[in-house]
């Protein structure tokens, strides 16, 4: 279970604090979908860095299963099983796509057709990938995808996705939708997915909207999911001048 408590993050700029998350708490049980979302620069990226240890909150406290992690590094938070795929992942460059996959995995002799299905469930034709370099040859959304096979085999107990929609084509968007829904019928991990994309979202058991920092709305997807399509129309004069025209 993961337990966030009136988690805050400041920052100082030249005459002023900014209050990027501002006294957030939630609690997310083990094996739930939870879709996080909102509109931009709402704090979702930072969420999800604080509890990776990617950015160190300046007050409040993370427990993953009773233990505070609030301080902890990123390799022990790993360790305990949280992981975290950037919106813009990093590139290695030197590393093999199956190397990494190995690391991720923490098998030196994963084979190939171990390596091949972690692809698969991304979308990505293995056997065109296993060898390549994870340099800047690669695509945004090869890199986005070779990441998230990563995040897999490594099997943690608590996986973060940042906008995995994000620069992905149909077909793959697709697998990896299944992908999501597989590991959440199979309850195999706590998901937290930051998504603005309609069958993300229609995946979840609950949805949390965050907007200047601060929990908007968190509730079950059913209830929650109009609501953010409605105030979404009705907030934008554009949208709704046109609907009545
Ligand atoms: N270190 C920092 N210094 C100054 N501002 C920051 C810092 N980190 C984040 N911010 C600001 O905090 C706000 C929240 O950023 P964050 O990336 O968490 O938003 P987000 O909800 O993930 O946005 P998006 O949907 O666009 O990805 C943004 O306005 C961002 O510019």
């Amino acid at each position: 279970m993961l337990e966030i408590r009136d988690l805050c993050y400041e920052v100082d700029e030249a005459d002023r604090t900014l209050g990027i998350l501002q006294g957030i708490s939630l609690t997310i049980p083990e094996h739930k979908f939870v879709v996080v979302t909102g509109p931009n620069g709402g704090g979702k990226t930072t969420l999800a860095k604080a509890i990776m240890g990617i950015v160190e909150p300046t007050g409040g406290q993370i427990l993953w299963n009773g233990q505070d992690v609030t301080h902890m590094s990123i390799t022990d938070r790993a360790r305990l099983g949280i992981s975290y795929g950037f919106q813009q992942p990093p590139r290695f460059k030197g590393l093999r796509v199956r190397d990494l996959l190995s690391m991720a995995a923490g098998n030196d002799n994963m084979t190939r057709d171990e390596a091949c299905q972690y692809l698969t469930r991304v979308g990505l034709c293995a056997k065109d990938y296993i060898d390549r370099e994870v340099d800047t040859s690669l695509s945004g959304g090869e890199v986005k995808r070779i990441e998230i096979a990563t995040i897999l085999a490594r099997k943690s107990g608590l996986m973060i996705f940042d906008e995995p929609e994000a620069g992905i084509d149909l077909w793959s968007f697709a697998r990896l939708t299944e992908t999501f829904r597989d590991i959440h019928d199979r309850r195999d991990a706590t998901l937290i997915v930051i998504s603005h994309q309609e069958r993300i979202i229609d995946l979840a058991d609950e949805i949390i909207m965050i907007s200047g920092g601060k929990i908007a709305k968190q509730g079950p997807k059913d209830q929650i999911f109009p609501e953010i399509l409605a105030n979404t129309i009705s907030g934008c004069s554009y949208l709704t001048e046109g609907a009545k025209a």
